[in-house]
């Protein structure tokens, strides 16, 4: 892929350029990015990563192989209008949006584009995402597979069914922000039993790093290991017993049900702005 452009500057899109361009599968020169009109990103994007940045939407995105859609879901329409002109047909447009579907935007596009449709996470910034990715049927075999290279560069990468696209972003897109809740509970619970700050947030870490790698390197399942953590009349069945008092384990579940739920109702609410507009 030689020139990969994005549509939007925020986080989002900041963490694939960093790594993309330190991964150099696209030369910095080649990554260009514009956004609706914090100039002062841009130049910011430009000095830290040799990107290129501009506002000449025809310039950005002439001979691009890739257009990443990174605004967020309210400002999709718009932001898509405004490079809609210059797409043609041998361009990839991928969209990281929550909720906008393939079928918005194909619809939005009026034209035979190859499109896919991302999920990333937050944790894209250290190289650690999980990625869902999901293509329409003008998408090559050859594109899936530079889009699939462009996620790897911020970690891992899967190929799902677009069907799955919600549930994807109710679950890992979300995701790390249900492991920061859980965090902040054990900070707030360390001071109260007397941890002083450092200390308990070095071993709420190592704790989430020594799990994440237990379930990551062991065949056990998730319930097996929470087992043999849990000496019978012990300590973690007495904290367990807390949490199944409350419900803990369905909130989790309805948590992320209606994280799901949600990623749909966004993209209806695109679907209707393009409907009305
Ligand atoms: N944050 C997350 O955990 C995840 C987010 N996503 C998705 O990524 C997308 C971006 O999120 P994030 O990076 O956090 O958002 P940010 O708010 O950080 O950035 C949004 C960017 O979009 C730009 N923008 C807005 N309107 C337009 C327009 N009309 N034309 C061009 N650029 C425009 C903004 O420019 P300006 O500043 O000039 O207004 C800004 O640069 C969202 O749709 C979100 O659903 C996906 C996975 C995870
Ligand atoms: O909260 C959101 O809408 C975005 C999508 C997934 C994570 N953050």
């Amino acid at each position: 892929m030689r020139k990969v452009v994005f549509v939007g500057a925020g986080s989002m899109a900041e963490a694939l350029i960093a790594r993309i361009s330190a991964n150099g599968i696209v030369k910095n020169g080649d990554i260009w990015v514009t956004n609706r009109r914090d100039g002062e990103r841009l130049n910011d994007l430009r000095e830290r990563y040799g990107v290129t940045a501009t506002y000449d939407k025809e310039a950005l995105i002439k001979g691009a192989d890739a257009v990443v859609l990174a605004m967020k879901p309210k400002d999709a329409v718009a932001g898509l209008e405004s490079v809609m002109p210059y797409l043609t047909g041998k361009m990839l447009i991928i969209s990281v949006i929550a909720g906008l579907s393939i079928g918005t935007i194909e619809g939005l596009v009026d034209k035979e584009l190859a499109i896919a449709r991302a999920m990333p996470n937050t944790s894209a910034a250290i190289g650690k995402s999980a990625t869902g990715l999901a293509f329409n049927s003008y998408v090559t075999g050859e594109q899936a597979a530079q889009a699939k290279a462009l996620f790897e560069t911020v970690g891992l990468a899967a190929f799902v069914e677009e069907s799955q696209l919600d549930a994807v972003t109710g679950l890992s897109g979300s995701g790390p922000a249900y492991i920061y809740y859980l965090v902040e509970a054990m900070e707030y619970s360390a001071l109260e039993i007397g941890l002083e700050r450092d200390l308990a947030k070095d071993l709420i870490v190592q704790t989430l790093l020594g799990a994440a790698e237990m379930l990551r390197t062991s065949e056990k399942p998730s319930r097996q290991l929470r087992h043999e953590v849990t000496s019978p009349g012990g300590t973690t069945e007495a904290g367990i017993r807390v949490l199944e008092n409350n419900q803990v384990h369905d909130s989790m579940i309805q948590c992320i049900l209606e994280a799901t739920a949600h990623s749909k109702k966004l993209g209806s609410m695109i679907s209707r702005q393009f409907e009305a507009g």
